[in-house]
């Protein structure tokens, strides 16, 4: 089930300030493939995370179309159906994920339950999610606990879309290599996913993603292979393929 961005610009207006955050995006999350998004901080990827799963704040004003399975989504009503199984979110604060007053094991313990997809072990082990972890409540886990767990809660209702803010951020080389891989094997089932992330190396030792979009200031600047990318002669593209300027 792909899902895209239609020459979407994003203005968000809080009374205090106002900003375009994402500008005329067009952006392309295709079945069985890991798109990578990049891009310097706050160049405006959580919101094209947000855009692709119905979650921007109450204060932006959105032109262009958000297509899920190929169709314009129009509204809070349907995308709260969408994220009702069909699109997934992992936040880049896994924290948001849960519920502060119950443990992060009743709450995946719940998802299992209400969607009968993916097993509350399976879902735990592919995040590498220590299940001896959760009797605890979510504000006890360290960042990368709390991150593997809400990955377990992202995996559970097995979405056909599933999109991953910084999945491996707070994670040893090890163990991010193990949730990369768990994100590879989901996306080879049929899955359409999109993995913000800041792992250049990893993305370049691992070949894990078949697809990189990079962001600058609210734009699309650069798509394509790993390789592609790395071989553009853009200072912008090569400060991120080749970080000590050779
Ligand atoms: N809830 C919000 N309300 C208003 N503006 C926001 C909100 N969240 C983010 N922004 C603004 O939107 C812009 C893009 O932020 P975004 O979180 O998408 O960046 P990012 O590329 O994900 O950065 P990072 O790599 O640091 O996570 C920033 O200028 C930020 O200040």
């Amino acid at each position: 089930m792909p899902a895209e961005l239609c020459e979407l610009t994003v203005h968000i207006d809080t009374g205090r300030w106002s900003e375009t955050v994402l500008d005329a995006v067009d952006l392309l999350v295709p079945d069985g493939k890991i798109t990578a998004l990049l891009g310097e901080s706050g160049c405006g990827k959580s919101m094209a995370a947000a855009a692709l799963t119905g979650s921007l704040p109450g204060s932006a004003r959105i032109t262009g179309q958000v297509h899920v399975d190929g169709e314009p989504v129009g509204g809070q009503h349907q995308w709260r159906r969408l994220r009702g199984g069909a699109v997934g979110l992992l936040p880049q604060a896994g924290v948001t994920a849960f519920r502060a007053e119950d443990t992060v094991g009743a709450q995946l313990r719940e998802l299992e339950d209400r969607y009968r997809r993916w097993s509350f072990d399976r879902a735990c082990a592919a995040a590498r999610y220590p299940t001896e972890l959760a009797d605890l409540h979510p504000h006890q886990h360290s960042g990368g606990q709390i991150q593997r767990a809400a990955l377990a809660a992202a995996l559970l209702p097995e979405p056909r879309v599933l999109i991953a803010d910084e999945p491996t951020a707070s994670l040893d080389t090890g163990t991010a290599y193990g949730v990369w891989a768990t994100l590879r094997r989901y996306a080879d089932a049929g899955a359409a996913v999109l993995v913000i992330t800041h792992d250049v190396p990893m993305l370049a030792s691992a070949r894990i993603a078949d697809h990189i979009v990079l962001m600058r200031g609210g734009k699309v600047t650069a798509t394509g292979r790993l390789t592609d990318l790395a071989a553009l002669d853009d200072p912008y593209v090569r400060g991120f393929f080749q970080p000590s300027g050779h």
